[in-house]
């Protein structure tokens, strides 16, 4: 039996030609216009671009949390809207993390409990999800905080949590929202130094949605986008 069979050589990430259109009734909008560019392992890559320019657009079907209308998105060699639903979950809970502008912690579980989620939707067992998340917020400097709620904890408290949950199963990549969008600068810019600091430390690659020119300067490579496109990538010293 003949089989086609795809080989490609592959960017650790790779987004090729990706548009997405959303449908309200008969009106059709394209926040994406075919996007195609690779994201490089171990870099900070950020996306900068004005207010509705479809970076949160394009970072949702990058990370499999929505789907492209069409185009292909490889991730570590895997087509990832080939997968399904059900493999898709999983490849994002074992090679994913994922950082959000409000943090997005369950309100009614300590800092200990929100980072041992993740662990446990590995299928870690309850004692090692326990020591990798005390672990996890040890490295970020929130040792004495374990057992707050987040409503006890400061914004930048909150953000350094979110920051061990996405990072406690030790993904390869963290996407992250306007990270420090709720954040004051001084914070923002504690929690990019942070960022900077695991990422050199871990080889792990973020991939870092702004509209902060302070935000974007941690980063290797910025991504300019307008209007569903990528109008420039930039690439910055050191
Ligand atoms: N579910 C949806 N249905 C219809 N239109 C949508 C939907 N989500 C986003 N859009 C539209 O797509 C465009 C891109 O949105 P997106 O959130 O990706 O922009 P953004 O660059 O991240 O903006 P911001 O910086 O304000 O968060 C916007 O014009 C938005 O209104």
């Amino acid at each position: 039996m003949e089989q086609e069979i795809e080989v490609i050589f592959l960017a650790f990430v790779k987004a090729q030609d990706l548009v997405k259109i959303y449908k309200n009734g008969e009106i059709e909008y394209r926040a994406l216009n075919g996007v195609s560019f690779e994201i490089n392992e171990g870099e900070i890559l950020s996306i900068l671009g004005p207010s509705g320019c479809g970076k949160s657009t394009l970072l949702n079907c990058l990370s499999g949390i929505d789907d492209p209308t069409s185009g292909k998105v490889f991730v570590d060699g895997v087509n990832l809207h080939a997968l399904s639903d059900n493999e898709k979950t999983r490849f994002r809970a074992l090679k994913m993390g994922f950082i959000f502008q409000f943090y997005n912690l369950i309100p009614v579980l300590t800092a200990l409990e929100n980072v041992e989620l993740t662990m446990l939707a590995i299928g870690a067992e309850n004692k090692s999800a326990r020591r990798a998340a005390m672990e996890a917020l040890e490295q970020i400097g929130m040792k004495d905080r374990v057992d707050y709620l987040p409503s006890q904890l400061s914004g930048g408290e909150r953000q350094r949590v979110a920051i061990a949950r996405a990072l406690v199963h030790k993904p390869k990549i963290v996407w992250a929202d306007e990270p420090t969008g709720a954040l004051d600068s001084k914070t923002g810019a504690e929690i990019m130094e942070l960022i900077k600091h695991l990422n050199e430390e871990f080889n792990q690659t973020f991939v870092i949605v702004t509209h902060d020119d302070r935000v974007a300067s941690y980063s290797e490579r910025i991504l300019h986008m307008d209007s569903g496109k990528i109008i420039s990538i930039e690439k910055r010293q050191g």
